[in-house]
């Protein structure tokens, strides 16, 4: 009995201290808040009618000093995460943001949406890429998030098709790893005759649904939250999604990781009417179109600049041009911002050897 109450006196004390830790906590947030709404006084009398609210690069530089100083014993990635939500908030009282994705809602689009810009940005979903470049060219919404690569399935080519002819910028990217989940109304795997879900994510279950639902059809439909809506409504019907899709259609998980790559992971990218500025400590990335002469060695003569000044380049995509006068056109990312000096003159030296040339952007490389 003595035992029991010495046992509630501690956990008493401890939790007083957790209180008292809270009520601080809350007073250096809303002081925090207070900061950024100054900030916003600052940045609207300085830059008058067009503010850039949003900072990635600055966003950058504070998550990584927050990973840099902890202490623990919480994660780094976990800091980092309560840091973006924090940030977000702020961000929200300077000027919410309206960010358009790859809808409807539930898909991994605006999980990365969320997991870019924090909980406190408004999202909006819209029916295809071309979409959510349209209304962000038209200034309806602030920014767009866009699936650009899969690690098993490859480059999504309608977002790299459409920054052929957009003025839209790559401000930043975020990678989320795809687990997928086999979901339904009913709880009796052997009562599914039919599973929906995106064409990429069916081909990512192949294996999984080949051993345990070979008899069922697969139907391949405009997006995963879409299979899940649709399976929502059907007795004998699964949908392979994310959680998030789960929860919002209500609906029973039967298995749970189903993907063949336990590595599975998507990169979207963050469209805007303009890039990043430099976050520094060499962690930014640009993105390049460029089409050479159609002549023996014409790629090989393109990216001799980037070796000479040293520059090392993290990817190369070719994608048919459409246009009849270029064949293929290489989407390029390069480590290095645009307006380092090393990465401007290599850029220089491109523009002059290619038939065409466009910056997509520098942006930082994502810390979360
Ligand atoms: O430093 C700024 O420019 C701010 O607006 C403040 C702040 C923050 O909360 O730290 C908020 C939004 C920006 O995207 C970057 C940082």
């Amino acid at each position: 009995m003595e035992d029991k109450s010495a046992k509630g006196d501690a956990l008493d004390d401890v939790r007083n201290r957790i209180d008292a830790i809270d009520l601080e906590l809350l007073g250096l947030i809303s002081e925090r808040a207070r900061c950024a709404q100054q900030v916003a006084h600052i940045k609207t009398a300085a830059d008058g009618g067009q503010v850039q609210f949003y900072r990635p690069e600055r966003e950058v530089a504070v998550l990584r000093r927050i990973k840099a100083a902890n202490p623990g014993p919480l994660d780094g990635e976990e800091v980092a995460r309560l840091f973006r939500e924090i940030m977000s908030a702020c961000l929200a009282l300077e000027r919410p943001l309206n960010v358009a994705f790859l809808g409807p809602a539930g898909t991994f689009t605006q999980a990365a949406a969320i997991k870019h810009f924090g909980h406190s940005v408004k999202t909006f979903a819209l029916a295809t890429i071309g979409e959510i470049f349209r209304e962000v060219e038209a200034g309806s919404c602030d920014f767009g998030v866009v699936p650009v690569e899969n690690s098993t399935e490859g480059v999504v080519s309608h977002t790299l098709d459409m920054f052929m002819t957009s003025p839209l910028m790559i401000t930043g990217e975020v990678s989320l790893r795809i687990h997928h989940h086999l979901m339904s109304v009913t709880e009796d795997l052997c009562a599914i005759r039919t599973v929906y879900s995106h064409q990429q994510s069916l081909a990512q279950c192949r294996g999984w649904l080949d051993r345990h639902l070979p008899n069922a059809d697969r139907v391949a439909v405009g997006s995963n939250a879409e299979a899940a809506r649709t399976a929502a409504t059907e007795e004998d019907a699964a949908a392979v999604a994310g959680l998030q899709a789960a929860e919002i259609y209500r609906l029973a998980v039967l298995a749970e990781r189903i993907e063949d790559e336990p590595g599975n992971t998507t990169r979207f990218l963050v469209i805007g009417p303009q890039d990043s500025r430099p976050s520094g400590q060499g962690q930014d990335k640009t993105s390049l179109l460029l089409s050479c002469r159609n002549q023996a060695g014409g790629l090989h003569t393109l990216l001799t600049p980037l070796a000479a000044h040293g520059i090392s380049m993290t990817r190369i995509e070719s994608r048919p041009s459409r246009r009849g006068i270029w064949d293929y056109v290489f989407f390029i990312d390069i480590m290095g911002h645009r307006d380092d000096p090393k990465v401007a003159l290599a850029l220089e030296n491109l523009r002059q050897a290619s038939l065409l040339f466009k910056v997509l952007g520098s942006y930082p490389l994502a810390v979360l």
